[in-house]
Order: structure tokens, then sequence, then C-alpha cells
């Protein structure tokens, strides 16, 4: 098709299987492979590549009538019309030779209309297969439409399958949650006939129980009954006996009679409403009969397997009929009993009675019976419950008590922990107190420092710089101070030297370790003294307006307070108690009066306080003014109190007449909470040991119990008391005395007076000063 397209190219055989497709001098040739194709002097066979030059069947070329016959197996090619166009004449034709050349164009002409005619042909083929085509594809196209239209109908035809195949199995799925709602109503339906069935055994046995024990009571009745014909004919014989002697009490009898017979009938109307009562029992168990068949029909229809159990409620039923007809047959021999007793109620009135009163009795005795076996059995099912309930309780009881005997174990066990852990705690203090209390005793209980204050600007005009100086000697390294004056050397040695440049902080660090024995207890005095400007006061004090510069005491009392926070968790609870006096030209001051702060002193002018000892070695002046205090704070208003109160805030070198001491003492009490208990303890046991020999005197006998209790008692009294004695300086109460004592004069220093005794040390050097305050510890001034 391609080829055949293009202007310049003849129709090519393309080797196309389709028929339709090909030229008419190919369909008359026969087939594609054999047709020959006039051109260049080359045949256009099927394969290119084997092309071969082909002459032209020329043979009838003058004969227009089998041109159409060539034509039909020529096929006319470009060239060849180019060549027959371009034919000359041959060279033999001689140039007038018209007629050749007339011969000549005819031949060329008839070539040209067999070509004209080929292609003319083609062209008709062409159309026609153009028109076939068209045909076909308007076929084709219409087949299409048709085949769109089927499937558009098609899909249109799936889709409503598709909404109804939906619709369906919504349906089905609606179908299927009904069938499955109907199925759980035919199982709890089931069920319900199944539990139905179970009551209506049960109904069913408790009925044939009752029928067995009527059964049984009538048998009985029927026995009873017997026995009483039996009696009833003695009677009666014996009546008969007697007949001729009760006639005289006959007509009493008569009347009693008739209201016998009177009661009698009244009974008989009972009996009746009896029957009647049975009769609509019967129907009752009728109803129930019917109910239960109905029952067992649909049991039958649901449930295969319960075939068996029909079979024997069968057996039970014709068992039952058995039992009704022996009933029936006992109620006809009954009532012909009762017959016959009739009878001989007729002939006796009296046994009639007597026998209708005893039918009574006996239904009564039955109703009573029967309501007390109901309410028998409504008690043991009460008695059942609360046992069950009992048991409940018990076993919560028994949790319970497991649960609480656990958790007692849990505290006992960390009590014991808890109390082993403070023992340890305090052991472990003990141990640091004696070992604190060592150190300190081998440091030496009494130790004397030094420090040498800077010079002031004042003091650098008297150039006593010079006469001061530090040895360097081994021995004497940080504890010796050499003075000249007038050009003679005087060395002092000490048990701590603290030159110009030490800082109140290095001078804290050695008399921390006093604090801290004041808290264990002990009695700590620290004691300044010097002349007039050498910086006691700074020492001591410092400034409070910097933390650098602060002093002993303010320092001291920061750690004391802290300490005694710490030790609060051990047990420890402390009072602080402070006070302060002046001695001024040997006569004392309370610094702390507040008459004497609010410059009331006048009143306080005459009072006299004096120095006491008490029986166990404690000195203190009468009526000072004793604060408690708690915080820092409080101590430090109370120090600025004192220094406002005090008579003279400098005393000139030298000057004996005015000498101005200032004491200020911090009494200090701990008291150990945990410690007291354990005394507390002690003391309770001992109670306890005392109050049970007590009672074991004042009973008869002592008991074994008694006796026991006694000796346990005892025996964790002497447990504590060992454990307590093995702690020996382990007691509860702390009571010390921390003292600071600002000594003035530089020539005497007061201590404290006991009774007329007035211990005055002379000072000449500073070991002598140690040795004399060692002595007035010893006799207890201090
Ligand atoms: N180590 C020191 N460093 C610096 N300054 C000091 C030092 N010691 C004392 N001073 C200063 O020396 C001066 C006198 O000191 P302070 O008042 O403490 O002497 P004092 O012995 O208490 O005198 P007084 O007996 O008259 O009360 C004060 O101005 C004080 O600041």
């Amino acid at each position: 098709m391609a080829s055949f397209r293009s202007q310049n190219k003849p129709p090519l055989n393309t080797n196309l299987s389709n028929s339709s497709l090909q030229s008419p001098s190919m369909k008359k040739a026969g087939g594609g492979n054999e047709i020959r194709k006039i051109g260049s002097g080359k045949l256009l066979n099927t394969t290119r590549s084997t092309r071969q030059p082909v002459q032209v069947s020329t043979t009838n070329v003058d004969s227009g009538s089998n041109a159409g016959s060539d034509c039909g197996e020529i096929e006319y090619t470009k060239e060849y019309i180019d060549e027959i166009l371009n034919e000359k004449l041959p060279q033999k034709v001689g140039r007038f030779d018209i007629k050749m050349k007339c011969e000549h164009l005819g031949g060329r002409v008839r070539k040209l209309k067999d070509c004209i005619k080929w292609y003319g042909e083609l062209e008709e083929s062409y159309l026609l297969e153009q028109h076939k085509l068209r045909s076909l594809v308007e076929s084709s196209e219409r087949k299409c439409v048709e085949t769109e239209e089927k499937m558009g109908k098609r899909i249109e035809e799936l889709d409503a399958q598709i909404v109804e195949l939906k619709k369906n199995c919504a349906g089905l799925e609606e179908r299927l949650a009904k069938v499955e709602s109907e199925k759980m109503v035919a199982t709890d339906a089931l069920r319900r006939e199944q539990e139905a069935r179970v009551a209506v055994e049960k109904e069913q046995a408790a009925l044939e129980e009752r029928s067995q024990q009527e059964l049984t009571v009538t048998n009985q009745k029927i026995e009873s009954l017997k026995k009483e014909c039996e009696t009833c004919k003695t009677n009666l014989t014996n009546s008969q006996e007697y007949n001729t002697s009760l006639q005289q009490y006959n007509a009493t009898l008569q009347r009693d009679l008739e209201t016998q017979k009177i009661n009698h009938k009244r009974l008989e109307e009972e009996k009746v409403a009896i029957f009647k009562d049975n009769i609509t029992v019967k129907g009752l168990y009728n109803r129930l009969q019917d109910d239960l068949a109905s029952f067992q029909a649909s049991r039958d229809e649901a449930i295969k397997k319960k075939e068996a159990l029909k079979d024997e409620l069968g057996c039970l039923r014709a068992e039952l009929k058995q039992v009704k007809d022996d009933r029936d047959h006992q109620q006809l021999e009954a009532h012909n009993l009762m017959a016959e007793l009739s009878k001989c109620k007729e002939f006796s009135g009296k046994s009639s009675s007597e026998c209708y009163n005893l039918t009574t009795r006996l239904n009564a005795l039955e109703e009573i019976s029967s309501s007390q076996r109901e309410t028998n059995q409504i008690l043991q099912d009460q008695l059942a419950a609360a046992n069950e309930k009992l048991k409940m309780a018990d076993m919560a009881t028994w949790q319970t008590k497991t649960d609480f005997e656990e958790q007692s174990r849990l505290v006992q066990d960390l009590q014991n922990r808890l109390a082993e852990a403070e023992f340890q705690i305090l052991e472990g203090e003990n141990l640091r107190k004696k070992l604190h209390n060592t150190i300190l005793e081998l440091k030496g209980n009494i130790r004397v420092f030094c420090r040498v204050r800077p010079l002031l600007p004042a003091d650098s005009s008297n150039g006593e710089a010079s006469v001061i100086s530090f040895p360097t000697s081994a021995e004497s390294f940080g504890r010796g101070i050499n003075l000249i004056q007038n050009g003679q050397k005087h060395q002092f040695v000490f048990d701590k030297m603290f030159s110009h440049e030490s800082s109140q902080q290095e001078v804290f660090v050695e008399i921390s370790q006093l604090v801290q024995s004041a808290l264990d207890g002990y009695k700590v005095c620290i004691f300044a003294y010097g002349q007039t400007g050498s910086g006691k006061t700074y020492t001591m004090m410092g400034k409070t307006d910097s933390s650098e510069q602060k002093g002993l005491i303010p320092r001291s009392l920061e750690q004391i307070f802290q300490s005694s926070q710490s030790l609060s968790c051990q047990g420890w609870k402390y009072k602080m108690q402070a006070s302060m006096l002046e001695i001024y030209n040997e006569t004392i001051h309370d610094l702390l009066s507040t008459n004497r702060a609010s410059g009331a002193d006048k009143s306080n002018a005459g009072k006299t306080y004096t120095i006491n000892h008490d029986a166990s070695g404690n000195t203190y002046v009468s009526d000072l003014t004793i604060v408690d205090v708690s915080t820092i704070k409080e101590v430090s208003s109370l120090l600025h109190q004192a220094a406002q109160s005090r008579s003279v805030g400098k005393t000139r070198m030298n000057e004996q007449s005015s000498r101005s001491h200032m004491v200020f003492t911090l009494r200090i009490s701990g008291f150990n909470e945990s410690t007291e208990q354990q005394v507390q303890g002690v003391l309770n046991l001992i109670d306890l040991a005392g109050s049970e020999r007590l009672s074991k005197s004042e009973s008869t006998g002592s008991t074994l119990r008694e006796t026991q209790a006694i000796n346990k008692s005892l025996s964790s009294l002497s447990d504590v008391i060992f454990s307590l004695a093995k702690k020996e300086d382990h007691v509860p109460f702390r009571n010390s005395k921390l003292t600071y004592l600002l000594q003035e004069s530089h020539s005497v220093l007061y201590a404290l007076r006991q009774e007329s005794i007035l211990v005055r040390l002379e000072f000449h050097s500073g070991r002598y000063a140690c040795e004399q305050l060692i002595l007035a510890l010893s006799h207890g001034y201090i």
C-alpha cells in the first residue's frame, strides 16, 4: 500500500496475504508470486534480492484484442512507460521510411493504450477495492457501533445485575442477621424450654413424691381407719352390751347426737369442699400434664437426644398411672371403709362423732405437720445460707488475720531495724564524743593562745612593731613570741600563736572543737585577756556587719545552733539560755536586766548579786537575768543590749581603780527523747514487775502463767539494764556551760568567788596565768 500511494511508482507486489488488496492482474495471475512486471528489463519478484531481468512478452503486440489478455499478465511500470515514450526508431529505418515509422509509432501507441487500459483496469480494481474496503470499514464501524451498543447494554445489564446482586447480598445479610437473631431467639427459647422442662420434671418429681407420700399417708390412714374400725366394732359390741345400761342416758346423748349430726353435716360440706379443691388440684395437675406434653412435644422436635428421657418419662407415667390406679383403688377401699364406718357411725353416733373428731384432728395435724415441714425446710435453707455466710466470713477473717499478722511482722521488723539503726547512730555519736574528748584531752584541757593584733595607725608612731618577733625554731614555731623591752628580750611560748596576719576564721578553727565539747555536755570557758585596745572585743565579738570579721562568739553560736539542729534527728533537743554580767569595780551588774536597759537602774542600785555554788558543784549568780534563746539573731540582739549596758567602753591602760569584766554565759541543756524513752521503758518494766509480784503475793498461790510473766519481765528488764550499762555514759541529759570571759585588767584576773575566798591571779607571764587558771578550774571556781 505504501508504494501505491507514491505517484512515481507503479503498484508492486508487496506480498500481501489479503487477496482483496491485490491488483486485478494479480488476481488474474492466481497468486502474487507469479506476477511479472514490465519495466527496465527487471522482473520484480516476490523476493527483491533475486530480481532477474525478464524479457517483456511482446509476441502479440499488434493484436488489440489480445491486449487485454496481455494486460492481464503484465504489470506496467513507470520505467516501462518512459522506455516506450523514449523509444527511438531503429537505425535501419530510413529517415523517410514513413511506413516503418508509422508501424513503429503504432506499436508504441498500442503499447501505451495497453498501458492506459491496464491502468484503467487497475484504477477500477482499486476503486472497487476502495469501495469494498469502505463497505468493509462501514460494516466494521457498524459492527463496532453495534458491538459498542451491545457492550453498553451488556455493561448496563451487568450494572443492573451488580445492583441486583448487591440488593440480594444486602437482603441475604439481613436474612442472615434475621436468621442469627432467630437463632439466638430459638437458642433462648430452647434454653427456656430446657429450663421449663427441668422445672416441670422437678415439679413432676415433686408431684410424684407428693403422691407417693399421699399414698403412704393414705395407707397409714387406711391402717389407722382399720384399727379404728376394729376399735369401733369393739366399741359397738361394748355399746350393744352396754346399750341397756345406756338407755337412761339416751335422751341426753340424743341431743349430743343431734349436735354431732350438725357437725357431721358441716364436716361433710367441708369434705365436699376439700374434694372440690382436690378436683381443682387435679385439674391443675392435668393442665400441668398438658403443659408437660406440649413441652415434651416441642422438646421432641428440638432435641432428638431426649428420646431416651421421654421413654423414661413414659415409664414414669405408666408407673404414675399405676400408682394412681393403686391410689384410686386405695381410695375406693377407703371409701368402702368410710361407708362401713358410716354404717358403724349409724349404729353409734358417739363413735361417729369420735371418728369425725379424729379425722378432723388428723387433718389439722396433717396441716400443722405440712406447715411445720415447710417451715423446717425454710429454716434449713436459711441455716444453709447462714452457714455459707459464716464460712465466707470465716475465710475473710482468716485472710484479714493473715494480712494483719504479716503487716505486724513487717512493722515489727521495721521497728527492730529502726531501733538497731538508732542504736548504731547513738553508738557512733558516743564514740565520736569519746574520741573528740580524748583529742581535746591530749591537746590539753586548758590551752592558752596568744594573738597579736596588727598595728593601728595610732600605734605606728610608737614604733612598737620592732619589739615583737616570732621565733622560727622548730621547737617554738607557731607557738612562740619574742618581746624586746628596754633592750631585753623576753620569750613566751603558748599552745598556739596567732600573728597579726591571722584571720578570725583561723582563730575560730582552734576554738570550734571546744564548742563541740560544749554540745557534748562538757563545761567550756573561753577567756580573753589583754590590755586595753589589744583586740579582745575584736577577737570575741568582731565586727558583726562583716562576715569575715565576725568574732568567736557569733561564729561559735552559729556552730552551736547548726549542730543542735543536725543532732535533733538523733533525738536531741537543746535548750539555750543566755546570761551576761559585768564585774565593774568588784561589783556585779546584770547586763540583761530590762530595768538597766531602760535606764531604771536606780531601782536596782541597791541590789547585790552574789555568786553561789549548789550541791552538784554548779556555780550561779543570784537574781541574774537568764533569757531563753533559740536563734542567733536573739543572741546577737542580747549582745548588742549588753554592749549598750556596760559601765565603760574603754579602760585606760594600767588603771587599777576601774576594772570592767564582761562574762557571757550560754547554758546548753540537751535532752534526748529516745534515751528518755528507754529509761521510761525500764521504769515501766520495773513497775510491771513490782505490780506482778504484788498480785502474786495477793493471790492464794502463784500460777504457772504468773511466774512465767514475772520471769519474762525481769529478763527483759535485765536486758535493757545491761544494754544501758554497756552504753555507760549514754545518759539522756547533757548540761554544759559555755562561758566567754573578757578580762580587761592587765594585772589582776578576776575569776569567780566561792564564799569568801576571792581568787586573784597575779599576772606575770602567760604560763603563770595558765597555771593559775588550772588552779581555779580544779577548785571548780569556773
Ligand atoms: N586582729 C585585729 N585585726 C584588725 N584590727 C584589730 C585587731 N584586733 C584589734 N583590732 C582593732 O583594734 C582596736 C581595739 O580593739 P578592741 O576594741 O577589740 O580592744 P579591746 O581589747 O577590746 O579594748 P578594751 O579593753 O578597751 O575594750 C579596734 O579598733 C579593733 O578594730
